[in-house]
């Protein structure tokens, strides 16, 4: 296993070019499933979530060929197979994602149920609602989700709110199902994130009739068969809002390429808000970061979008772990996900955690130490906070920070950070 050292304290200047969405990039993967043709996705980022999701549709019979972030996947129908395993799945929640798209293309599948993860319980329940929905049938048996179609599946109008409001997945899943269903489905409550329309854009270059992705109705008529297509991934907003706190936490001059300003809104908000200063060019697809010497406390409430991103919040708990005042970040959709609270707190900060809240006291410094990485977007936080630390941070488990960022050491040490990735000799 290895480890990532952070020798905190330096300052950042130059430039970070972001990678594509881990989160478009995923369902976009799963979709090439839906046609015979090969598809041409381009800017996949090298993350270990997207590595998982092509090797499983190796495993699955696809012929997949990768060079220079881009992938060549072609499905054809007879060489596919309708089950994938749990060795397979197991790494990446987001296999639940392949349902729709083999459901539409096989009638069948069987997918281990995806358990849930250390930033709360993830339920999949709206996923089964969807594919029942349109005649499919479904046993779970042995923690696997056997699901069939004896009849195909047919359009409907299907409501996908849940207790803590739409779902991103499972309005992806339902879309990929639908495209080439008999008839009409409408989805209400559907998510509108940025990463749901890129996974529209991507179905209709491939000749799916689909209308108002991004907004909470999505209208998709049913068509034969889907063909070919190049479809460039949307940059990853996510990555972007993370560099964006590196920047105000210890920024002298960064600038981040290939971002998408519509995307990142509400980071951006919050960030002029404590104080920072963002200049994007006229494109809006490079931004600059200056950090304040006088930034104010802040208050998250995570929302879907076009509300601040749960994806986002522990990144944010690190900027205001050291920013003068009391900040508050509340977590509706992921309630549990604090785990990087109490790393953090190793380092110094004053952070106390109350159902679904976390009330932060600015201190003046944080210190190194060893830390230990519970999940994606915690490894983020620890890694931000240990660039404006004093002394060495080394953060344990960094295979949940590869799940998500490409090349997150180079691209920090590129910028001026000291941090290098070493083998973890302790079990
Ligand atoms: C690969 C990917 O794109 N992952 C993102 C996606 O996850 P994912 O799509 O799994 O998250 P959802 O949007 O589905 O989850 C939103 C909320 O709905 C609940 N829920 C979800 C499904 C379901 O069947 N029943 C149910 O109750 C969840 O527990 C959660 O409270 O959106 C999350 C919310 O923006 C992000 O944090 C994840 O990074
Ligand atoms: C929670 C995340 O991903 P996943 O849904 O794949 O676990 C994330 O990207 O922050």
């Amino acid at each position: 296993m290895e480890k990532l050292i952070v020798h905190g304290g330096y300052r950042l200047r130059g430039a970070v070019s972001i990678g594509g969405s881990k989160n478009a990039v995923l369902p976009i993967l799963a979709a090439s499933l839906l046609t015979d043709e090969p598809v041409h996705i381009c800017r996949v980022p090298d993350v270990s979530d997207a590595n998982y999701m092509l090797q499983i549709l190796l495993q699955l019979g696809a012929d997949v060929e990768r060079s220079s972030g881009i992938a060549r996947i072609q499905c054809t129908k007879d060489k596919i197979s309708s089950s994938a395993s749990y060795e397979q799945v197991r790494k990446m929640r987001a296999s639940i994602c392949l349902m729709g798209p083999l459901m539409a293309r096989l009638g069948k599948c069987t997918l281990p149920l995806p358990g849930g993860c250390v930033i709360g319980d993830r339920p999949v329940d709206l996923h089964i609602r969807a594919i029942q929905a349109l005649g499919a049938q479904v046993e779970i048996h042995q923690g696997n989700l056997h699901i069939h179609a004896p009849n195909g599946l047919k359009g409907t109008t299907v409501d996908l709110r849940g207790e803590n409001g739409p779902t991103v997945l499972g309005t992806d899943n339902l879309m990929m199902a639908a495209v080439l269903a008999e008839g009409t489905t409408v989805i209400e409550s559907a998510a509108c994130e940025p990463e749901v329309v890129d996974l529209a854009n991507f179905l209709n270059n491939m000749g799916a009739k689909i209308e108002g992705a991004g907004t909470s109705r999505i209208t998709i008529t049913g068509v034969e068969k889907l063909h070919g297509c190049v479809h460039t991934v949307i940059p990853d907003r996510i990555e972007t809002g993370t560099f964006m706190v590196a920047a105000a936490l210890m920024g002298d001059g960064v600038t981040l390429r290939n971002v998408c300003r519509d995307h990142i809104q509400d980071i951006s908000r919050l960030l002029t808000e404590c104080g920072h200063k963002l200049e994007f060019n006229e494109e809006g697809d490079t931004v600059t970061i200056t950090p304040s010497k006088d930034w104010k406390s802040g208050k998250i409430t995570t929302a879907p979008y076009p509300g601040f991103p749960t994806d986002m919040q522990a990144q944010m708990t690190a900027l205001f772990a050291l920013t003068p005042g009391i900040s508050i970040v509340k977590d509706t959709i992921f309630p549990q996900r604090f785990m990087h609270c109490s790393e953090l707190k190793r380092m110094g900060a004053d952070i106390k955690v109350d159902q679904g809240t976390a009330i932060i006291t600015g201190v003046e410094k944080l210190s190194g130490a060893p830390v230990m990485a519970s999940d994606l977007r915690a490894s983020a936080a620890l890694v931000l906070a240990a660039l404006a630390a004093e002394g060495t941070t080394e953060i344990r488990r960094l295979y949940h920070l590869d799940r998500g960022y490409e090349m997150i050491a180079d691209k920090l040490l590129s910028i001026g950070a000291a941090v290098k990735r070493s083998v973890d000799l302790e079990p």
